[in-house]
């Protein structure tokens, strides 16, 4: 008879952001990565932490009514009240992961009226665009200094406008991803960095 443990959730949080560290888009303390557990809380890496070397007493657990526990009296990300907003649109999203990397921010630069065109590139199948040459227009968001006013304008923008992809931009900023799965947010997050990749190699080359 064989008995089956749960891995801690923090795990997968810790391996993502080695990863995406060795990607140069979680350098220093950049980034934040959170997984939604059964009772509604959620684990989120603490603020200001190496995000290459993180451990498990580098996270912050968030209760819904705004309980906080940690190893160390740890303050959760200051980018939280973007995770809270996503878990509180997109209930079937059990994790969210925020990266800064620098072809981003490039192309954060080429959105107007904040919608940036994606090229239609096979690639888009795996964030569930399933049509031949999409028209897929990515949200993009203003980097204001108070991180609660971009979580209002989501909050505001997809109450009555989701978004056709699981994602959005903060312009010289970086991308936010959620997802049903820590593993489904990993593949989000490189597609969209290959996305993000094709369309600077593309303007480069005229
Ligand atoms: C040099 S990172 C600036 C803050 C930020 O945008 C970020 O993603 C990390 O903030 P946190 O509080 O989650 O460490
Ligand atoms: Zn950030």
């Amino acid at each position: 008879m064989h008995s089956t443990t749960l891995a801690d959730p923090r795990i997968e949080l810790v391996n993502a952001a080695s990863r995406f560290y060795q990607q140069g888009w979680m350098v220093g303390t950049a980034g934040n990565l959170s997984t939604r557990l059964p009772d509604g809380s959620f684990w989120i890496t603490a603020s200001g932490c190496l995000k290459g070397e993180l451990t498990l007493d580098d996270f912050v657990r968030v209760y819904p009514d705004g309980r906080l526990e940690s190893s160390a009296n740890l303050k959760p990300s200051a980018e939280t009240s973007i995770h809270q907003c996503i878990y509180t649109l997109f209930p079937e999203a059990q994790a969210c992961y925020h990266v800064h990397s620098v072809e981003a921010n490039l192309v954060s630069g080429l959105a107007e009226t904040g919608k940036l065109p994606l090229p239609s590139l096979e690639m888009l199948k795996g964030l569930g665009i399933w049509e031949e040459n999409p028209c897929c227009l990515m949200p993009v968001f203003h980097n204001y200094l108070q991180v609660e006013r971009i979580a209002d304008e989501i909050k505001e923008r997809f109450s009555s406008n989701p978004p056709k992809i699981p994602a959005l931009l903060i312009r010289n900023h970086g991308v936010t991803v959620w997802a049903e799965s820590t593993v489904q947010a990993r593949n989000y997050i490189e597609i969209l960095e290959y996305v993000f990749r094709y369309m600077v190699a593309a303007r480069k080359m005229g």
